[in-house]
């Protein structure tokens, strides 16, 4: 069973707040035992005023390697690149910022590559910051020919190229994700969505657990730990 709790908020300040804070606290306390921080942010629209609450937060970032659960394959000026947005506000902090993705024409070899590169990290990720489309998806797994991989490949696979099918309106383009054994081996795996919409699926979600039909619920369904979920009604 899912054993997951909603955190609902009006005001996007007080949810941004609580986000980063929940979030610093998690760093703060891999940086006590173990000396250094490995953590997923998502991409997207959703995680910008958290961002910059964290920004503000006094951490040893030069001891926090960063990487994106997940990145569609674009070139890093673009807007739709997630490893820009990360990369923007945490670099100048002394962050370790890694992509997970490189413009390559082909997303298997991306997703390959990644998994490559991801290997060399201290595993398990302290924290997964999930974020959630309207349609179930979460990080990049996305239905479509490499769904199964996605979420069933060797449990040793840290990255898999996915292109998804459909593919999604805001964002039409090959992904790199991190697979679904990545995020739920991490030690605390957390998720901050906004909308009444995205709420609706997330609790459809956790209520079919493994037999959900969407991506949010076939991960959580393997998560054997309770996961806090912080919701902006916006
Ligand atoms: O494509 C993606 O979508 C989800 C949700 O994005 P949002 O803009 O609706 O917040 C995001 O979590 C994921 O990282 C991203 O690549």
């Amino acid at each position: 069973m899912i054993e997951a709790e909603f955190w609902d908020y009006e005001d996007e300040d007080e949810w941004a707040e609580a986000v980063s804070g929940d979030i610093a606290f998690i760093i703060e306390q891999a940086l006590d035992a173990r000396g250094q921080a490995l953590v997923a942010f998502p991409g997207g629209k959703t995680p910008a005023p958290v961002f910059a609450k964290l920004a503000a937060t006094k951490l040893k970032w030069k001891h926090v390697t960063i990487i994106p659960t997940d990145d569609r394959l674009v070139a890093v000026n673009d807007p739709l690149s997630n490893i820009a947005a990360i990369a923007k506000v945490f670099i100048p902090l002394g962050a370790r910022v890694l992509p997970i993705a490189t413009e390559n024409k082909d997303y298997k070899m991306a997703g390959n590559a990644a998994d490559a590169r991801l290997q060399d990290l201290h595993w398990p990720i302290d924290l997964v910051w999930l974020g959630i489309g309207a349609d179930g998806h979460t990080a990049s797994i996305f239905p479509g020919p490499d769904l199964d991989e996605a979420l069933n490949g060797p449990k040793t696979r840290r990255a898999t190229g996915v292109m998804p099918d459909p593919l999604p309106a805001e964002a039409p383009i090959a992904r790199v994700t991190l697979t679904k054994e990545s995020i739920v081996t991490a030690r605390t795996i957390t998720i901050a969505i906004t909308g009444a919409d995205k709420r609706k699926v997330l609790e459809r979600a956790i209520e079919d657990g493994p037999s959900s039909t969407v991506p949010i619920g076939r991960v959580l369904a393997d998560y054997e730990q309770p996961i806090d979920i912080h919701w902006l009604d916006a």
